[in-house]
């Protein structure tokens, strides 16, 4: 038997997908190329809180963050897309293999991720999206072009220096302490290397390093987006 296949109409359809597929990933960049993602890093209790909440708090409606996927239960009074973006086992483990995720772990049983789709959701919501990672973190983001990120490295003034504020913090136990100073050398380590960030603020004096963290994010209100 034969069927009649009318050869020209597929290639139509491919190249209407194909010039469909484009419009919409120049849409999407569209967002991150205006509205870039800023990466956050460096060792814990180097001051990222610190210095993001004043940023936060001078610039108010400026910044966002990216709403997490879980495949935990809501819990009374979280919105879906508000708090987490609620979603099945089935539907995570599909992202995880379309290669949708950032970064994602699972603790007690659930998932949780961020996935590149909420990311670019805070660009299209024309606000700057920060990304508070860790190493690992930033280096999935780094292979993320459509992305488009900046990453902004926060150092410590010294390795004493550090633990004398992680104690002083009174928010770890000695085991949790010496892991995070031990993880603390790795993400140095990483920061050396060429092109690995696009600034180094090392947090010594608060008012400078704020200035410096203010000038390359606020970039005399470009945000780093080319004119
Ligand atoms: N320049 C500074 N001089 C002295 N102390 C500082 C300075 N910056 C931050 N601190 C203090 O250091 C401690 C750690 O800061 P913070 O909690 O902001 O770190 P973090 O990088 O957000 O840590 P984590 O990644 O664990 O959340 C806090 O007690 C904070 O008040």
């Amino acid at each position: 038997m034969h069927y009649f296949v009318p050869r020209a109409l597929p290639a139509f359809f491919s190249r209407y997908l194909a010039s469909a597929a484009r419009f919409a990933n120049t849409m999407e960049s569209s967002a991150v190329q205006k509205f870039r993602p800023v990466v956050v890093s460096g060792p814990s209790g180097t001051g990222k809180s610190t210095l993001l909440k004043r940023l936060f708090a001078e610039y108010p409606d400026t910044f966002g963050f990216s709403v997490s996927h879980t495949t935990r239960a809501p819990r009374a009074g979280e919105e879906n897309g508000r708090e987490y973006n609620f979603t099945t086992k089935e539907a995570f483990l599909d992202l995880v293999a379309q290669n949708g995720f950032i970064e994602h772990a699972q603790f007690g049983g659930n998932h949780y991720g961020t996935s590149v789709a909420a990311i670019k959701t805070v660009a299209e919501k024309e606000r700057i999206c920060i990304l508070d990672i860790e190493m690992e973190g930033v280096k999935q983001v780094k292979l993320r072009k459509d992305l488009n990120a900046r990453f902004l490295f926060l150092a410590p003034p010294s390795l004493e220096e550090l633990e004398k504020r992680l104690r002083g913090r009174n928010t770890e136990t000695e085991d949790s302490l010496q892991k995070r100073l031990a993880q603390a050398k790795n993400e140095l380590e990483y920061s050396k290397q060429p092109g690995a960030h696009d600034k180094i603020v090392v947090n010594d004096d608060l008012e400078k390093a704020y200035g410096e963290l203010k000038e390359f994010i606020v970039d005399g209100g470009r945000f780093g987006a080319a004119q």
